[in-house]
């Protein structure tokens, strides 16, 4: 299938250095696994060095490109100056940013400690902030353009219950985005962003889709598209995002979930009418439109 492979050209993102928050798991690694291919430089970064170590390795022997990994809490901006650091030290300059490091479980919200909701928002919200600022600064006094990209959620935009620190966070994000695609614009700095539907990876769905869930839950029933992401759609956008064939792009969003968010709209019920329910239907809408009855 076409939407398995690889959509950029060998060598787009050559010479450029790129960190990626979160890169030793799930989307993450596979968003540094497809930038190494296309010949970039990349640094991953998050808090488990064990993970993070095994990760470069494999990623090193499976692409034969540059990789080396910083552990960092990007709640810490000491540890994210340090990967900064670490990043020009090895590779010379940092060109792209993808913050996609986060924190999530699905819980009632009134069951949530104050803590709890602390530790998700800091993840999110604050460790994309810190790590835009550090890199922002870099890049201004640097003269470099760098490129930002977020990954959020759809439900940054919709809101959604039962994820409610993650989906404040994520609309910070959002609007963080935004905000600086503008100020920043006039240094040649771009920021966007991606909005994923679900894509399977350990970390998401241990938290936020259970078996008991799973079961119960089937996403190829919501989904317009009936299945889940590939991680491959993911990375051929995120790619393409980070790199200069986007240069004109700046402040979007671009969302990458097979229509499930379109379900809020409002005829959606509707889906459950038979074909034979439809000729009815129509024959009382013509028969009404004919003169038949209506309400006043
Ligand atoms: C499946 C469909 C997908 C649709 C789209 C969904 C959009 C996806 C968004 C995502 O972000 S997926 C990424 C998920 N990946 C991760 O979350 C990886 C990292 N996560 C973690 O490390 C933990 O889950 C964490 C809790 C976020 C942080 O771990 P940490 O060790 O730093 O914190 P703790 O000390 O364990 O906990 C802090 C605080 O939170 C309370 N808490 C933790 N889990 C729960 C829970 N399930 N329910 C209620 N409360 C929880 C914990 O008790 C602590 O609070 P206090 O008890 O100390 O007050
Ligand atoms: N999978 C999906 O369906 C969807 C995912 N997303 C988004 O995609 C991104 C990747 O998620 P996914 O790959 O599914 O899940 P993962 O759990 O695999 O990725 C989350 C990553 O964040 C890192 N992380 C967590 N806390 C911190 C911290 N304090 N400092 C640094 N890094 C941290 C984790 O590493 P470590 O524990 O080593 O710190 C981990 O590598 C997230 O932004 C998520 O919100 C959005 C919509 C849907």
């Amino acid at each position: 299938m076409a939407y398995n492979e690889g959509m950029l050209r060998d060598g787009a993102l050559e010479n450029r250095t790129i960190i990626v928050t979160g890169g030793g798991t799930g989307l993450g690694k596979s968003m540094a696994a497809y930038f190494l291919r296309l010949g970039a430089n990349v640094v991953i970064c998050s808090r488990k060095e064990d993970i993070l170590e095994k990760t470069a390795s494999e990623l090193r022997q499976s692409t034969g490109g540059k990789i080396i990994y910083v552990p960092c809490d990007v709640r810490k901006t000491e540890q994210i100056e340090n990967v900064i650091a670490k990043a020009v030290e090895a590779f010379g300059q940092v060109d792209g940013l993808v913050n996609n490091s986060a924190g999530n479980f699905i819980s009632p919200t009134e069951r949530l400690s104050y803590k709890a909701v602390d530790t998700v928002v800091d993840i999110v919200l604050r460790g994309t902030y810190y790590f835009t600022l550090a890199l922002g600064k870099y890049w201004i006094e640097n003269h470099i353009k760098g490129s930002v990209l977020n990954i959020v959620t759809t439900y940054a935009t919709t809101g959604s219950g039962w994820v409610v620190p993650s989906a404040m966070a994520k609309a910070g994000v959002l609007t963080m985005t935004k905000s600086l695609a503008f100020e920043w614009g006039r240094h040649g700095i771009r920021l966007n962003a991606i909005a994923p539907g679900p894509f399977p990876t350990k970390g998401a769905w241990d938290r936020l889709f259970p078996e008991e869930l799973a079961a119960k839950f089937a996403f190829e029933n919501r989904i317009p598209l009936a299945r889940t992401g590939e991680h491959q759609e993911l990375a051929n956008l995120a790619a393409y995002l980070i790199s200069d064939f986007s240069a004109y792009m700046t402040g979007e969003v671009i969302t990458l979930d097979g229509g499930e968010v379109l379900a809020g709209g409002q005829f959606n019920f509707l889906k459950e009418i038979t074909d034979n329910q439809w000729d009815a239907i129509e024959e009382q809408i013509k028969s009404a439109t004919r003169g038949g009855k209506s309400p006043e």
